[in-house]
């Protein structure tokens, strides 16, 4: 079966309607059958004027889970940790349950409250108080533990950054290094992911990258320049810095079976939905997107002060697509750039 040529002009369409919803940028690059495509508007850096460019790396955000679970597969796969073991197996006393399990963390079933919600409360105060701080992932669970869970482990889907701060814990605990190291071995230098790079507590972007630019809540008040932070208060669970190149080419591998054995690929792709239309649905760090044209796609979303990113691929790895504004807490822009998904994988609507 052949699959529909991507609709650039919708893609065009959707990064203008990011811009017109407040976004100083925005860009996508597909791959597919028929090569690469690519599109453009607005601007990187809104001081330079320097316009918006595919080659530039961003912040990732929450793509950096799909990174993350990978690693955590990897190492379950090679019988380090099991999935359905009690995290405190691993890191005794961590959690104040021990029914919660390695995979409550991967589906967000744990019941670990997310941190960000008070943290991010006031958007820029919230943000200024963090973008220089460094903390322990122990720092960040106790902030989690701080509030009342959300639910029973493996009750109902509940998103928290927490679970994915303790598969960075696991993984350093199952192989005594930095998460980063595990990121480069085990997927970074394999792939050649030249623009990819997890340089937690760093605050810059080396080489070209966007600037991201984060909406004050406060209606009309000037943009803030987020680009530089630690993004500490994320770490295995949002700090990665990558392009759209590469980001393409880690979904697709991924979905090509480069990085999993199949029975991993497969569990990581069983998913369950997380919303009520049942469109939106969320495996292993994973998130499954069905389309409007029967299309299901695999990836991951991402918000971080400054950068919305959606990085998807279909099943077979086939097509990708990687598509990010650079700003946020503007959720008409991110609902915008979504846009992106329908008309690449789906192609030209036909009347
Ligand atoms: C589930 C999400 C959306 S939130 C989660 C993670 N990002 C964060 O937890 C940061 C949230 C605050 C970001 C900030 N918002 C505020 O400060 C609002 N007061 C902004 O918009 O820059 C990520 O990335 N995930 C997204 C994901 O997985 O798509």
């Amino acid at each position: 079966v052949t699959s529909p040529a991507p609709d650039m002009d919708g893609v065009t369409a959707a990064l203008k309607a990011a811009m017109d919803k407040g976004a100083p940028g925005a860009m996508a690059r597909f791959s597919g059958p028929d090569g690469v495509r690519i599109r453009t508007v607005g601007v990187r850096d809104r001081a330079s004027g320097a316009g918006m460019d595919t080659r530039a790396r961003f912040r990732i955000g929450s793509v950096s889970k799909t990174f993350s679970s990978v690693v955590l597969l990897q190492l379950v796969d090679e019988g380090r940790l099991e999935l359905d073991a009690p995290v405190n197996r691993y890191l005794p006393g961590l959690l104040p349950d021990e029914r919660i399990t390695v995979r409550h963390l991967l589906t967000h079933r744990s019941g670990l409250a997310e941190y960000t919600d008070p943290m991010f409360d006031k958007t820029v105060p919230g943000f200024e108080a963090v973008r220089n701080r460094v903390f322990t992932y122990r720092e960040l669970v106790g902030l989690s533990l701080a509030l009342p869970r959300t639910g029973e482990p493996g009750a109902a889907y509940s998103y928290s950054n927490a679970n994915f701060v303790v598969v960075g814990m696991l993984i350093e605990h199952a192989t005594g290094t930095p998460v980063a190291t595990q990121y480069e071995r085990r997927i970074i230098k394999p792939l050649k992911l030249r623009h990819t790079s997890y340089v937690h507590p760093k605050t810059s972007i080396k080489g070209t990258h966007v600037r991201g630019y984060l909406h004050p809540d406060e209606e009309g008040a000037p943009l803030v320049d987020s680009t530089e932070q630690t993004v500490s208060w994320a770490q295995s669970a949002g700090a990665i810095v990558s392009d759209p190149a590469d980001l393409n080419t880690f979904t697709s591998a991924l979905m090509r079976g480069r990085l999993l054995p199949p029975k991993m690929l497969d569990a990581m792709t069983t998913v369950t939905p997380t919303d009520t239309a049942q469109t939106r649905f969320y495996g292993l760090g994973l998130r499954r997107y069905d389309l409007s044209c029967g299309t299901q796609i695999y990836g991951h979303t991402g918000t971080v002060q400054g950068y919305y990113t959606y990085a998807f691929a279909t099943r077979d790895g086939s097509r990708a697509l990687s598509a990010m504004a650079n700003t946020s807490n503007r959720g008409a822009v991110n609902t915008a750039l979504g846009g992106t998904l329908e008309a690449a994988f789906c192609g030209k609507k036909t009347a």
